[in-house]
């Protein structure tokens, strides 16, 4: 099956060059701090910073530069997406329960981490959405102090103004324009304007992305996404035009962006073509929108909704939508999705500012092992047990046991002390 290879190929790969230029920009900001914050800001961003840190000040000036339609559309975004985050939140439970051995409880806490970095990309288009996304659900999860990263923009001589408005109404803590590697640098070890973190949120172009993953174990982070992906679902009932502009909407984020249109009626995809083409003139981002379409565009189609069903499964994308017949029906056979858009009248706009769930989502296939970013993602379920002196005794045969067979003496030794006490008294 030729359409497996092509639909399935990483679209972030990694190759030396990238590998060398970030680790030399992490090594730089390790050693410079700020100054190698500032001199990346004039190379890449054509910004000139006195400090990446951004002022309070200026958050207060962006208010005026950005319009009041603006500013409800974000206000309107954020409560959905706080409502939605709020409600995951119930369904993280604490845990404390008796063990069927006597004197032993066992638990588990959720326990924030103390401080996390948001990157929120904005390289080619400012994206205050995704500054809602990540910022707000890290303060309903808990989490004392979150330190919002962005590029700055040439046009403002620092972060966008609508970017920062968002960052506020999302209650970032602090903000700094700093964007690319550096940013992952700054906030994973610290410099003397970046206090460092613990966790690292958000996506980000192939610098980022590779920055990522070469300073996790140093810090965490949520993931490595590639550029995004929609696959569309549809059939014989589903409206070409709203399959087609949904196909351009997410191809215009990126040229690497992935979209697939997976169809059981051939005459449907004929119709979707047409429409293609007709929307690919009206776009204002038809450049990157139809390269992207010609690059890493795809059309599959499929004999029967069950096979159609399969290969969305095995692809495993970012965004999926179902515009067929039934389309709840066919939604409850989806097991591989980073979010799921059910019915013709649900495209993937609505969850990347409004609709509520949250918009940073696995990529490139790994959504068949993880999902995207929830209050769960800051939140650590760590475990305890509290164990009596009966609990001590029922424990210890099996525990010396195993701690000889591992030939781990002081771990057995760890026990018999307690025990020899507990039976001397
Ligand atoms: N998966 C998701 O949830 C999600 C959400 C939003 C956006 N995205 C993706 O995030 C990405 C955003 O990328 P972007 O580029 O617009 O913004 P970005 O903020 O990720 O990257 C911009 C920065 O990259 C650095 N950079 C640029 N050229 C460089 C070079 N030659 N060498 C070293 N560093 C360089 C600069 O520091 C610049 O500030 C897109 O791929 C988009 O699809 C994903
Ligand atoms: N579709 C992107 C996630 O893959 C998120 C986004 C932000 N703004 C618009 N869309
Ligand atoms: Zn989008």
């Amino acid at each position: 099956m030729k359409w497996i290879k092509k639909a399935t190929e990483k679209t972030y790969e990694r190759d030396q060059k990238l590998t060398e230029l970030v680790s030399g920009i992490i090594d730089n900001v390790r050693t410079y701090g700020d100054q190698e914050l500032i001199k990346l800001a004039e190379q890449f961003d054509h910004v000139s910073l006195e400090s990446v840190k951004v002022s309070k000040e200026t958050v207060k000036e962006a208010y005026k530069k950005v319009d009041s339609k603006t500013i409800d559309a974000l206000n309107f975004a954020a409560k959905n997406i706080r409502f939605y985050a709020e409600n995951q939140y119930k369904c993280l439970k604490t845990m404390e329960i008796s063990s069927p051995v006597p004197g032993v409880t066992l638990g588990h806490r959720l326990i924030p981490v103390e401080r996390c970095g948001a990157y929120i990309p904005g390289g080619r288009y400012p994206l205050p959405s995704s500054a809602l996304m990540s910022v707000i659900t890290a303060k309903i999860a808990g989490v004392k102090s979150v330190a919002a990263c962005c590029p700055p923009a040439k046009d403002y001589g620092t972060i966008h103004p609508a970017v920062l408005v968002a960052m506020d109404i999302a209650g970032a803590d602090e903000i700094y324009a700093v964007g690319g590697a550096q940013a992952i640098a700054a906030l994973a070890y610290g410099t003397d304007t970046v206090p460092k973190v613990n966790l690292i949120v958000g996506p980000g172009n192939r610098f980022v992305t590779e920055a990522k993953r070469q300073v996790l174990g140093d810090v965490g982070i949520d993931s490595l996404a590639g550029p995004s992906e929609v696959l569309i679902l549809a059939d014989e009932a589903s409206n070409p035009d709203f399959v087609a502009i949904d196909l351009l909407a997410q191809a215009e984020h990126d040229p690497n962006t992935k979209t697939i249109l997976v169809c059981t009626d051939r005459e449907m995809i004929e119709a979707v073509q047409q429409s293609l083409e007709k929307y690919s003139g009206e776009l204002v981002t038809n450049k990157i929108a139809n390269q992207s379409w010609k690059d890493n565009g795809q059309i599959i189609l499929a004999d029967h909704l069950e096979e159609a069903i399969a290969i969305a499964n095995r692809i495993a994308p970012e965004h999926l939508e179902v515009q067929t017949k039934n389309p709840k029906e066919v939604g409850d056979q989806l097991i591989n999705f980073g979010s799921l858009f059910i019915g013709s009248h649900a495209p993937v706009a609505f969850g990347d500012y409004v609709s509520g769930t949250n918009h940073i989502l696995p990529t490139m296939g790994t959504a068949k092992y993880s999902n995207g970013v929830w209050v769960g993602t800051f939140i650590k379920t760590s475990f305890y047990q509290e164990i009596t002196e009966e609990g001590c005794l029922n424990l210890s045969e099996a525990c010396m046991q195993l701690a000889q067979v591992e030939g781990l003496h002081a771990h057995g030794k760890s026990v018999a002390v307690r025990v020899n006490a507990l039976n001397n008294n």
